[in-house]
C-alpha cells in the first residue's frame, strides 16, 4: 500500500517539529508506531563538507537552493514503492551532512514537514494533505532565538544577523507566498488542539 504524506510547513520555529511530533505521538497509540513516520526537510540541506566554515557561513538556508530536493522525492517515490530509505543525518553545527544515515522502512502515513515544502511543485504533488502554520514571524523569531542559542550553537549576534540578511526576506519571497498551496492553514502552531484533532480524522479517513 502506498504511504500517505501529509505535508507541514511555514516560517522556522513557526512549531511545524512539535506539531509533527504531536500528531505522530498520538496516532502511533492508533495506528501503530510502525505504521507512522516523519520525514525532515532539514535532513536534505546539501552537504558542504568539501566548503571551508567561512564560505558556510555565507550560505542561505532559506532559499530552494540549499535543499537536495531530487533525493527527498527519490526518497518519497521510494518509500511509496515500498522500499526502505537511508535518510541523511544534518549537523546545524557544522552545516554539513553526517556520515551516518538513518533507516527508514515504509509505513502508511508519512509526516513530512520543513520551511520550503510547497514551494516545489514536484513535492506539492506527492502531498495528500498539506498543512501550513501561521505563527507571528516576531514570535517565531523569539523561538527561534531561543533554539538555535541553546541548541544549534549560535550566538545572539548571529540569530540576529542571519534573521536579517536571509530568513526574514527568504520568507517572504518564498515561504509566506506557498500558503497558497496549503489544503489547511494553522493559526498558533503546535498547540493548536482543535487543528491536531482535525488533522489526525483526516489522516484516519485517508487511511480507510
Ligand atoms: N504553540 C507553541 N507554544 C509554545 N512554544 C512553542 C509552540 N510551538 C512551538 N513551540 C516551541 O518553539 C520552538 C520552535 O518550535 P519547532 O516546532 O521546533 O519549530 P519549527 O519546527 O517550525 O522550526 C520549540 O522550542 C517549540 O517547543
Ligand atoms: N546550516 C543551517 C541549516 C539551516 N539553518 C536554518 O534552519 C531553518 C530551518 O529549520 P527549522 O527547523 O527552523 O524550520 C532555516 O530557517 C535556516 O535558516 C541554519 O541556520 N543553518
Amino acid at each position: 500500500m502506498s504511504p500517505i504524506f501529509i505535508g507541514i510547513t511555514g516560517a522556522s520555529a513557526s512549531g511545524k517539529s512539535l506539531l509533527s511530533a504531536t500528531i505522530y505521538q498520538e496516532l502511533k497509540e492508533e495506528v501503530g508506531a510502525h505504521h507512522i513516520g516523519i520525514i525532515k526537510e532539514d535532513s536534505y540541506y546539501k552537504d558542504q563538507s568539501h566548503m571551508s566554515m567561512e564560505e558556510r557561513l555565507k550560505t542561505n538556508y532559506d532559499h530552494p537552493n540549499a535543499f537536495d530536493h531530487h533525493l527527498l522525492i527519490e526518497h518519497l517515490d521510494q518509500l511509496g514503492r515500498g522500499f526502505h530509505v537511508d535518510i541523511p543525518v544534518y549537523d546545524y553545527t557544522e552545516h554539513t551532512r553526517a556520515s551516518d544515515t538513518i533507516d527508514m522502512e515504509p509505513r502508511r502515513v508519512v509526516i513530512v514537514e520543513g520551511i520550503l515544502l510547497l514551494t516545489d511543485p514536484d513535492i506539492r504533488e506527492r502531498l495528500h494533505t498539506s498543512i501550513y502554520i501561521d505563527t507571528p514571524l516576531d514570535i517565531c523569531l523569539v523561538r527561534r532565538l531561543q533554539r538555535d542559542i541553546e541548541s544549534r550553537g549560535r550566538s545572539l549576534e548571529s540569530v540576529i544577523s542571519q534573521y536579517r540578511q536571509t530568513v526574514r526576506p527568504m520568507f517572504m519571497q518564498f515561504v509566506e507566498p506557498s500558503k497558497q498551496f496549503a489544503d489547511l492553514i494553522v493559526p498558533r502552531g503546535g498547540k493548536n488542539r482543535v487543528a491536531i484533532e482535525m488533522i489526525k480524522a483526516r489522516i484516519k479517513q485517508l487511511l480507510e
